[in-house]
């Protein structure tokens, strides 16, 4: 199956979301929960309201050391660069993030070290992807966006430079009319509807363009 992602440009929000229900199946939103279950337990880092696994390196300045990726992840970030959404570049760095009810990340911009382009797949439970503008003193919302279990979003333009993007953490989401993705959801909801949230995965399959090869003399001399 070729998806075109025009097709699933969100049209009511500036520049730019894309939103694909159903991108991956059940069998494989399965799949991808047992293979991050199966991670030892030193792949987790445990931050205060979230746990994550980073693959392909950890992005830094002077470029990521890259880092070899598990051939079952491997075959999801292809699925994700072949929309070609990363330009004539790929995917090489993957984000894993576990959110139970009640956690969830604070408003951030994922910043400079990345294609500015975010894609992320959501497994186990669906969640809600809060926008805001304006600095400290005066934040103002964009949008939400609900997040199904096997969706995929991406995020570009605007959405990666201008607005920050959050998690609140609750236990569950009423949905509203800030909510501008319903319509394009795979299941219906009204207005109202409240979702109880239940244990999330998330995948954020990114690129870094910048790459370091690891010389161990640099780093020794240097420390970095
Ligand atoms: O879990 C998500 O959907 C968002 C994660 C995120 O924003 C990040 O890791 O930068
Ligand atoms: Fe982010």
């Amino acid at each position: 199956m070729s998806i075109n992602i025009d097709d699933y440009k969100l049209q009511n929000v500036p520049n730019t979301i894309y939103y694909i229900p159903n991108f991956i199946t059940e069998e494989e939103e399965n799949h991808i929960l047992k293979k991050v279950y199966e991670a030892p337990k030193p792949k987790w880092t445990c931050l205060k309201s979230r746990r994550l696994q980073d693959y392909g390196g950890i992005p830094r300045r002077n470029g990521m050391i890259t880092e070899p990726i598990p051939e079952w992840l491997q075959f999801y970030m292809d699925k994700v660069s072949d929309l070609n959404v990363f330009q004539s570049v790929r995917a090489n760095h993957v984000l894993i993030n576990e959110y139970e009810p009640g956690q969830g990340i604070m408003a951030h911009f994922d910043g400079m070290l990345f294609f500015p382009v975010i894609t992320t797949i959501s497994c186990g439970s669906h969640t809600v992807l809060e926008f805001i503008e304006g600095s400290d003193g005066n934040r103002q919302p964009v949008c939400n966006l609900l997040l199904e279990r096997r969706s995929l979003v991406i995020l570009t333009n605007d959405f990666y430079k201008k607005y920050m993007h959050l998690i609140d953490e609750r236990d569950s989401d009423v949905l509203d009319e800030n909510c501008i993705n319903l319509d394009k959801c795979a299941d219906k909801y009204e207005v109202g509807t409240e979702l109880k949230r239940q244990t999330r995965i998330s995948l954020t399959i990114r690129n870094v363009p910048k790459l370091c090869k690891v010389n161990l003399f640099d780093m020794l001399m240097t420390g970095k």
